[in-house]
């Protein structure tokens, strides 16, 4: 730490300079968020001031007032905003506003495109936060002393925004932070007390902690004797002289905790803004919903759905959860213990009168009260979602691309309400054939055939492959429905989500898919007919292809291609195998089924073949091509082709 008055110059973070200079330019036309964010920070620092305060009330110093206040200095060109709240140490001020501390930092950075208008986008979502600062000064000077540090300890820290700080020590009675921005020259409109007011009122009026404003000092009035005219008529009444009234701060916002007041007397507005204070968001949430439970346990919550996914969105072990407070006191922010995983994108707070104020972590790992709030709050957000997903298709829409994908680890992590995440999840479908994730598990139940009982998907490396699978072709024939999954973690889910409404889930490429329920008696007897004509020649195939493969048997699955491969029901399906392999996890050797198509032309060239060593090559080739198709590679391309080589030379002797 420097000797008091000596400055040590410090580099800002490379990652935040860049953040400063995007959003200087990309935010100038709503510049004046900047005070949303400082009031934002400044609300938060007194929040952790009065959780710190229930452990160790020295820390009031005898003040436990707290209060933001905003103030502007014409002669001096500042606004300061200047909390008494917890303050920070030298170190936490060189970490907290010399650096970024945000997963998914460089995934941000790796995103922007230079372009203006949609990093300006990009940068809402990532968070401004205290360098917004710097949309409007063109200097910023913190002071701060941290609560329970001594005066001579405090500590200040400038900048200009360009590359570098600077901190020293300071002399500051009083505990908490100042942030004074010097305004550039075309930024003096926040000079005028009227225009902060009204910002701060748009963006700070549910904030908890009171914030203040002077108010405007009434000059003194001197004392004058009544006027009479000839007639001695009052014409000028006598004025009783009255002292000025200084300027007094005054608070300018309603300082009740928003959530504690009733709904009807909560403007949509004021959700918003209050969504942004908890969340960091620059965009308006989706959805929320507030809520009074009352019974066994009592809490209220306020819970949001942000309307665009956070960079960090899928890792798992991100912050996230909701801000807890009891009877009213901030106790923390991210209390993962109220949501589950898979709801991670849910934001808001809880505040509870059942727990107790000294309320840990460790506490909640393993507490009644926060079980029930959990199962509580997770069954609010999941009816939240049907019921939007009822009445606004777009906007769930909306909802499903960006969060779609995290949702779908529900089944896995939420046995309990596996039903109810089944019916918010979105598929696309051959129904319409085309990429988007709209088709829902109840409408597929609603389109099935007569006789159809189960959910048919097909799980494939792409939606291409997908759709293209040739597993599909006589459920196309036959006019069936085939969900198309394609996201890494369908396979997953599927695993985990077996059955929906009482009907199971069935992938199109497995042993025993049997459709022969749709099927007319003429046909099953045809079918009958064609397995024993062609016993003979699936036994000579079974022996060319020796123990690569488990079975070889006639397809009913196939109209267009030659022949598939399937896995066993209780085999590990060919998707599964691929994403285990790709996190370095050891596969055991599946082999799967081979199904030959016996009405196609090929097949029944192949079937009478007589030479042994040539039909042995064409069966190698179909397999080989059915397993390409499956698979998307193969373990030997090269002696595949090779063997193609050869019978196509065969082919034009
Ligand atoms: N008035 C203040 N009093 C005490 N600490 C503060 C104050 N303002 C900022 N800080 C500290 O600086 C940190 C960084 O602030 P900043 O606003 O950049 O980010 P944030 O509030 O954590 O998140 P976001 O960027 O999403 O707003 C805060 O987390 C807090 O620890």
């Amino acid at each position: 730490m420097s000797e008091t008055g000596q400055p040590e110059v410090h580099g800002f973070q490379t990652e935040v300079s860049k953040l400063l200079q995007l959003m200087i330019h990309s935010l100038y036309s709503n510049k004046e968020i900047f005070l949303r964010e400082l009031v934002s920070n400044a609300a938060d620092a007194s929040d952790k001031l009065r959780f710190e305060a229930l452990k160790n009330a020295d820390l009031y110093e005898g003040d436990a007032n707290l209060r933001v206040r905003v103030s502007a200095d014409r002669d001096n060109n500042t606004v300061t905003i200047s909390d008494n709240g917890i303050g920070m140490t030298h170190e936490q001020i060189i970490e907290h506003l010399g650096t970024i501390a945000k997963s998914g930092t460089a995934e941000f950075f790796s995103k922007l495109s230079g372009d203006q208008a949609s990093d300006s986008q990009l940068i809402g979502q990532f968070g401004v936060g205290f360098y917004s600062a710097f949309i409007v000064a063109d200097k910023v000077t913190v002071r701060s002393r941290a609560a329970g540090v001594a005066a001579s300890e405090a500590v200040e820290w400038q900048s200009e925004g360009e590359g570098q700080f600077t901190t020293r020590k300071i002399e500051k009675a009083n505990r908490g932070t100042d942030i004074i921005l010097h305004l550039k020259e075309d930024e003096k409109e926040f000079l005028d007390d009227w225009r902060l007011r009204s910002i701060v009122t748009k963006y700070s009026d549910h904030i908890s902690v009171s914030v203040e404003m002077l108010s405007q000092e009434i000059p003194a009035i001197e004392a004058q004797d009544e006027v009479k005219d000839e007639d001695g008529n009052v014409v000028t009444p006598a004025v009783e002289a009255r002292d000025a009234v200084p300027a007094q701060w005054e608070p300018v916002n309603k300082a009740t905790a928003l959530w504690t007041r009733e709904k009807a007397d909560v403007s949509e507005d004021e959700y918003k803004e209050f969504y942004k204070h908890v969340s960091h968001d620059f965009a308006d949430p989706l959805l929320w919903e507030h809520n009074k439970v009352e019974g066994k346990t009592e809490y209220t919550s306020l819970l949001y759905i942000p309307s665009k996914a956070p960079f960090d969105l899928y890792n798992r072990e991100k912050q996230h959860g909701l801000k807890l407070y009891v009877q009213r006191v901030f106790i923390m922010d991210d209390a993962e213990q109220f949501m589950p995983t898979y709801l991670r994108f849910v934001k808001g707070l809880l505040d509870s009168n059942d727990l107790p104020l000294n309320v840990s972590r460790e506490i909640l790992q393993d507490n009644k009260v926060t079980q029930a709030i959990r199962k509580g709050c997770t069954k609010r957000v999941l009816k939240m979602l049907e019921k939007l997903g009822t009445k606004d298709k777009e906007q769930y829409q909306s909802f499903w691309n960006e969060f779609g994908q995290v949702l779908k680890e529900g089944p896995a992590e939420d046995f309990a309400n596996k039903e109810q995440i089944g019916k918010l999840l979105r598929f696309a479908s051959t129904h319409e054939d085309n990429s988007t994730q709209n088709v829902s598990l109840p409408e597929y139940v609603e389109r099935m055939k007569e006789g159809q009982d189960k959910i048919y998907y097909v799980v494939a490396d792409s939606f291409e492959a997908a759709k293209n699978s040739p597993h599909l072709e006589v459920f196309r024939k036959k006019g069936i429905e085939v969900l198309l999954m394609s996201d890494r973690i369908d396979e997953w889910l599927v695993s985990h989500l077996t059955e929906f409404d009482g009907k199971t889930l069935q992938s199109v490429a497995r042993g025993g898919v049997d459709l022969s329920k749709l099927d007319d008696e003429e046909t099953k007897e045809a079918q009958e007919k064609l397995e024993k004509e062609f016993d003979s020649v699936t036994a000579r195939m079974k022996e060319a292809l020796g123990d690569k493969v488990k079975e070889v048997k006639i397809s009913h699955r196939l109209t267009d291609s030659p022949a598939v491969i399937v896995t066993a029901d209780d085999d590990m399906s060919i998707q599964m195998q691929k994403l285990m392999a790709q996190v370095g996890q050891e596969v055991p050797e599946i082999k799967p089924i081979f199904e030959i198509n016996a009405e196609h032309d090929l097949v029944k060239h192949v079937a009478d073949e007589a030479d042994d060593d040539k039909f042995n090559q064409w069966v190698e080739v179909l397999f080989e091509q059915a397993t390409l198709a499956e698979r998307g590679s193969l373990k030997d391309p090269a002696s595949f082709v090779t063997k193609l080589n050869k019978l196509m030379m065969s082919l034009t002797k």
